[in-house]
């Protein structure tokens, strides 16, 4: 069997990435720091996944271990330089701090005259997501590993959609997921594209399906939660039940709508229908998904190329509306979650500085005018 590393057995990791994997017949080694899940993973090898639809289908995954990466590394390392491929679905914030032992996996793999070409591919919810890893990767290369890199090794950007709540089962393993799944993969960044993954769709310029993915499903997702919240409700699928969220969420996909149809040339009609259905994905009543899990990290979310803001500075600059995106901005700001670090820190920075400075700090936006507009 092929061999892959996954970086992060959490929701998506083990819901959707691990499927994948395994019906392509690769055996799985998922790193984490989570100790029951990778002890469990280690130990059985195989898990469970629920579709979240009437029937309740299972889909088994087998051939798979864990390893912990803080108690293991050196075996980590030994586990990349066999590998066939490598994925990540870990959180963007977490990349940097899984780098150097790709680095080092890297290393190990030149060394043992491993010339066989890979591809490292990042499964998280952003722009350029692989492309940022091999930049942290990077850091811990020299010049001649850089060409070993250029010449073996892909960071291939990727676009990820399945809605994997967090799970709450006896079965720690066990994961229920919604039925709808789309991977997207930038084959003119492969250096293994000739070895596709089935079930995978490759195209030649990611740029349309991630800003489309992110700028509806994502920015959709988040105005319901910050909305939702707002209101008080604690579960996507409660939140959407209320004529308000409702139309915040319709509101806010027509104007991102119109910038990726201006910006795409994609078809009106065929935009609509992909953004009902991804309202209809958002009512599924099989799942539950908490309003805190989709609303974490809101100062990622404000990022300047993140979900609300590249969309308002880009509909900004082509002189189009983006009134109901700058109001769930406001509602990201008045977000309050204590178990959220960076909840915990935008209120905090919001008691020493005004909406103005703290909106321009954590987004990068620097022109006052348009901070100002979005405030208004
Ligand atoms: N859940 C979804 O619906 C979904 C869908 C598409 C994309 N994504 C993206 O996938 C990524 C992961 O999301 P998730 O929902 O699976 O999150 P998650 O919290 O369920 O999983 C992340 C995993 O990473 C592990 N982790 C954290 N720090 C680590 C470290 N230093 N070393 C090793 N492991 C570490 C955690 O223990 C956890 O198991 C995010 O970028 C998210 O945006 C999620
Ligand atoms: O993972 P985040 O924090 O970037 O966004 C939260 C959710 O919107 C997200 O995980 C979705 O469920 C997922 O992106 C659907 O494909």
């Amino acid at each position: 069997m092929k061999k892959a590393v996954h970086f992060g057995a959490g929701n998506i990791g083990r819901g959707f990435i691990g499927e994948v994997l395994s019906k392509n017949n690769y055996q799985i080694t998922f790193v984490d720091i989570n100790e029951t899940i990778i002890d469990a993973l280690a130990t059985r090898g195989n898990y469970q996944i629920e579709l979240a639809s009437d029937d309740k289908a299972i889909i088994e995954v087998n051939h798979v271990t864990g390893l912990n990466n803080g108690k293991e590394p050196e075996a980590v390392v030994e586990a990349v330089a066999e590998a066939d491929i490598v994925t990540t679905a870990i959180g963007p914030n977490i990349l940097p701090y899984i780098a150097e032992l790709i680095a080092k996996g890297l290393i190990a793999r030149k060394a043992q005259s491993i010339n066989d070409p890979i591809d490292i591919i990042a499964c998280e919810n952003m722009i350029g997501g692989s492309k940022f890893l091999q930049s942290e990767v990077e850091k811990y290369l020299d010049s001649e590993m850089k060409d070993y890199l250029s010449t073996y090794v892909g960071f291939p950007n990727a676009a990820v959609d399945r809605i994997v709540p967090n799970q709450s089962h006896e079965d720690a393993l066990f994961v229920s997921v919604e039925p709808f799944r789309e991977w997207v993969i930038d084959e003119s960044m492969s250096k293994n594209a000739q070895d596709k993954l089935e079930g995978v769709i490759y195209v030649e310029d990611l740029e349309p399906y991630i800003e489309r993915k992110l700028f509806s499903v994502n920015t959709g997702h988040a105005t319901v939660a910050y909305t939702g919240a707002f209101l008080g409700y604690k579960t996507i699928d409660e939140a959407m039940k209320d004529d308000r969220v409702l139309k915040q969420i319709q509101q806010v996909l027509t104007e991102t709508g119109s910038l990726l149809i201006d910006k795409w040339q994609f078809d009106q009609e065929a935009h609509h229908q992909y953004t009902q259905k991804i309202i209809h994905r958002f009512e599924n009543a099989n799942i539950s998904d908490d309003i805190t899990r989709v609303a974490r990290t809101p100062i990622r979310k404000l990022g300047y190329d993140e979900r609300f803001i590249r969309p308002i500075r880009e509909l900004a600059s082509r002189g189009l509306n983006f009134d109901y995106l700058a109001k769930t901005v406001q509602m990201i700001l008045d977000y309050k979650d204590p178990k959220d670090e960076e909840s915990v820190k935008l209120q905090e920075m919001r008691q020493s500085a005004n909406d103005t400075d703290v909106l321009s700090a954590v987004t990068g936006i620097k022109d006052k005018a348009l901070i100002e507009k979005i405030l208004s």
